[in-house]
């Protein structure tokens, strides 16, 4: 296959939401779902071709959180494809999260109360863990096993003559003081999604740098608050339906409650239409939702320093040598 689309995460929430949207836009894309659990995946590659029968989809197995999955992975990619035209870093974890409701209701009180709302600021911590690999395991999901990836792909996506899209799931709750160069995989702090979203918003404009005389151009988007597995384990999905009418309120003073996956999924669909030269690196584009239900896409300037994104770059590629050099296991499909 010369061309393709390549998606991780795709049997449930923004990923799901995305790969039927792309379908709806075009039923000829070659869809590529990069996933870690093969029966959910098989189950959605039947649910997509139920409503395009003529779509090409196919699957591969991939665990973020796995050195080893991600390059045999990043191998068997290689053997199917020749070319990617996109390739959507979309999965995504927020484990063990605790929601400070002091902070919530003394928030709710104050002229911070939408900024608060829309961006969590202050509102949330997590318990970390550390994976196989040794690893972080939020900087590994969320970031670094996307970017080892990027790394491997790199001859399936960097030809000057047909350029290819990187597309980052990034959140508008990334800070950049939850992140810290020192301790960039939050091994000592309890904000590891903020700081590994802040650090997905740094790699991408570094990649940029790099990249854009290859071919390759990355962007990153916000998909707001959307009803997903991902904001099912911060609060019971009960309780969010409850405070489903307070929610259509909110959108009245802001525009990042979009609620739905298919809403959720309208900056990375909007990407795809544009020539990936015309965007700006250090902007992200933000999936928004007006009170009556209408979809848009807003650009936001990135609270992002160039120099710390190149520092930043420079010690993911020294990570990657040093897991790489202790990688001694034969690969092997799971
Ligand atoms: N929901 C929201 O409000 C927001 C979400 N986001 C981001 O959107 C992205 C998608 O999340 P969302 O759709 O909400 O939540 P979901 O939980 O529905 O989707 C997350 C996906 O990531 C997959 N995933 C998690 N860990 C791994 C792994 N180690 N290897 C491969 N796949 C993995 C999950 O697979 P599995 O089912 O096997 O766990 C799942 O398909 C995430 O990056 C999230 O941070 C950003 C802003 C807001
Ligand atoms: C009345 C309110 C709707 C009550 C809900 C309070 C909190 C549980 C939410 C308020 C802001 C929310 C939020 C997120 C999670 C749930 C809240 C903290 C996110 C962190 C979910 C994932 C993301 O990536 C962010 C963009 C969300 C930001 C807002």
């Amino acid at each position: 296959v010369d061309s393709a689309l390549l998606s991780l995460a795709c049997y449930s929430g923004i990923g799901f939401a995305l790969c039927k949207r792309l379908l709806q836009e075009d039923a000829g894309v070659q869809l590529c779902l990069a996933c870690r659990n093969m029966q959910k995946a098989t189950a959605t590659k039947a649910m997509l071709l139920a409503a395009h029968p003529s779509a090409q989809v196919s699957l591969v197995h991939l665990d973020v959180s796995s050195l080893e999955s991600i390059l045999w992975a990043a191998s068997e990619i290689q053997h199917r494809f020749q070319h990617l035209d996109y390739l959507f870093l979309n999965a995504g974890i927020m484990p063990n999260t605790h929601v400070n409701f002091k902070a919530l209701i003394s928030g709710l009180f104050s002229g911070e109360a939408v900024h608060m709302l829309s961006t969590a600021e202050g509102l949330l911590t997590q318990e970390d863990s550390v994976t196989s690999d040794g690893l972080q395991e939020v900087f590994e999901t969320n970031l670094f096993g996307h970017f080892i990836l990027i790394r491997q792909l790199e001859p399936l996506l960097c030809r000057l003559e047909k350029p290819s899209q990187l597309i980052w799931t990034s959140s508008s709750n990334a800070r950049k003081s939850a992140f810290s160069l020192m301790d960039y995989q939050h091994s000592k702090g309890k904000e590891s999604y903020s700081s590994s979203k802040y650090a997905t918003d740094l790699a991408s404009v570094a990649l940029n740098k790099h990249f854009n005389k290859q071919g390759l151009y990355s962007s990153v988007v916000c998909p707001g608050l959307v009803m997903t597995n991902l904001t099912y384990g911060i609060l019971p999905s009960f309780f969010w339906k409850l405070l489903m009418p307070v929610m259509w309120i909110i959108r009245f003073f802001t525009n990042t409650y979009t609620l739905t996956p298919y809403n959720g999924a309208e900056a990375q669909v909007w990407l795809v239409r544009q020539k990936p030269e015309s965007l700006d690196a250090l902007t992200k584009y933000h999936s928004c939702t007006s009170p009556l239900g209408g979809n848009y896409v807003e650009s936001r300037k990135m609270d992002v320093d160039e120099e710390i994104a190149e520092r930043f770059y420079q010690k993911l590629l020294e990570l990657e040598k040093q897991v790489l050099a202790r990688l001694t296991v034969p690969l092997s499909p799971k």
